[in-house]
């Protein structure tokens, strides 16, 4: 198991690069495999969770030809096999996405539950049902979800929950089923729009992305594409908090300023001057921030991906704040570790109430999910003295060169694998 090892107090200062969005390009990778021609997609995260998908879609026979980090080539003609392995699935939550796609072409999928980051119980009963509401027979057998239909049918789907999951797999579905598709009650985040526009430019034919009724004519086959994702707005948040905690100035660059906008309010009601450029934003951070209150919500609301940072950041602030959320209900799980570093934060239902204080101490704390690791190593960054953060595969997940791109802002940052190299980071460090 490695780790990341920390020595805080430098305010993080400089420029950084942005990756593709991985919960946009999971969700592209699936859809991949829904023509037999080839596919290009770029501008994809090197990160464990699209590394793992791509195994899972080898997996089932697909030809998968990874020309550099962040450029694959999908075929999908070579598929024979509708059933994908557990192996694969239990690591990561997108596997889902491989229902709506190899239903979509081949009206059969048998896909596991998913995993991913334990921060709910994370029903999937509304993809169910939007399978069902398409014409398949959808059955849970042997721990696994198997959807089967002679033939799809465009269906009126008007979704209980707003859930990005379910949007984008019942428009990948819906792509290849034959007559219309209203789906009501839609997601609208970016990466649905990515999604449909992903799939519009194989041929599909979906309008109202991005609105809360999507409409889709079910074509007859899906075909080549070049395709490019766009940057990954989590990513971003995430150093533009890491400049706030830190007392920094960070130029975010390869961002669509649009897509970070509830992240931006609340920096600037913080006390940050945020300037937004044609695809970049600079945050530059005050001598000590302000407090305020937050509460996620789906898309264009505050993220809930974006949760954990905007609380460890606010742990610094001046004030009490209180940050509610809406969407997972086990999302404050890093709140006992920010405790162990000296925030004053106290989980009442689904609200952290935070009293700021002045300066935060190193500890040994542990990752228990992605975004909540990306906020503790912040609350490291900003801490005085060392902090090491354990269990950082959850951070691997979704952050490309975490590290890397931290130590480039200035950060005392390093990921080693045994005690004897914290012990070396300590010694070197003083
Ligand atoms: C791989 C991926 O893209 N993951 C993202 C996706 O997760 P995911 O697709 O799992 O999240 P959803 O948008 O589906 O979930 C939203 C809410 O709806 C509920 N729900 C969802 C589906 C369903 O069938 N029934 C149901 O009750 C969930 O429990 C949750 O309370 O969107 C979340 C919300 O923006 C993000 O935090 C995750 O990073
Ligand atoms: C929760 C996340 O991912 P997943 O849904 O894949 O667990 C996330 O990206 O923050």
């Amino acid at each position: 198991m490695e780790q990341y090892v920390i020595k805080g107090g430098n305010p993080l200062v400089g420029e950084v690069e942005i990756a593709g969005a991985k919960n946009a390009a999971l969700a592209i990778l699936a859809a991949a495999i829904m023509t037999d021609e080839t596919i290009l997609i770029e501008n994809l995260p090197d990160v464990r969770d699209i590394n793992v998908l791509l195994e899972a879609i080898a997996g089932i026979g697909a030809q998968v030809d990874r020309i550099d980090k962040s450029t694959v080539k999908i075929n999908g003609s070579t598929i024979g096999d509708v059933s994908v392995d557990y192996e694969y699935i239990k690591k990561i939550r997108a596997s889902y996405y491989l229902l709506g796609a190899l239903l979509g072409k081949y009206k059969h999928a048998e896909v596991p539950l998913p995993g991913g980051c334990n921060i709910g119980s994370r029903p999937i009963d509304q993809h169910l049902k939007g399978f069902r509401a398409l014409g398949a027979d959808v059955d849970i057998m042997h721990g696994a979800i198997v959807a089967k239909a002679d033939e799809l049918h465009g269906s009126h789907i008007f979704l209980d929950v707003v859930s990005v999951g379910a949007t984008i797999n019942i428009m990948m579905a819906a792509s290849l089923a034959p007559g219309r598709t209203i789906l009501e009650n839609a997601a609208r985040e970016p990466h649905v729009v990515d999604v449909a526009n992903f799939l519009n430019s194989m041929g599909a034919n979906i309008k109202g992305a991005g609105t809360d009724v999507i409409r889709i004519k079910g074509v007859e086959k899906l075909h080549r594409t070049e395709y490019s994702i766009i940057p990954d707005q989590i990513e971003a948040g995430t150093f533009m908090f890491a400049a706030a905690a830190t007392g920094g100035d960070v130029t975010v660059k390869n961002v669509i300023p649009k897509h970070l906008e509830a992240t931006t309010a609340k920096l600037e009601e913080i006390g940050c001057e945020v300037e937004e450029f044609d695809d970049a934003v600079r945050v530059r951070a005050p001598k000590r921030l302000h407090r305020t209150h937050v509460k996620t919500l789906p898309y264009p609301g505050y993220p809930t991906d974006m949760q954990p940072q905007i609380a460890v950041t606010l742990a610094l602030a001046e004030g009490t704040s209180i940050v509610t959320e809406s969407i997972f209900e086990n999302r404050f799980k890093y709140a006992d570790e920010l405790s162990r570093m000296g925030a004053n934060i106290k989980v009442e239902g689904n609200s952290a109430i935070i009293d700021g204080v002045k300066k935060l101490t190193g500890a040994r704390v542990s990752a228990p999910d992605l975004r909540a690791g990306a906020a503790l190593v912040i609350a490291g960054l900003a801490a005085d003295g060392i902090t090491v953060v354990d269990d950082i595969v959850y951070i691997q997940r979704g952050y490309e060169n975490f590290e890397d791109k931290l130590r480039s802002l200035g950060a005392e940052i390093e990921r080693v694998s045994n005690e004897k190299e914290i012990q070396k980071f300590r010694l070197r460090v003083g």
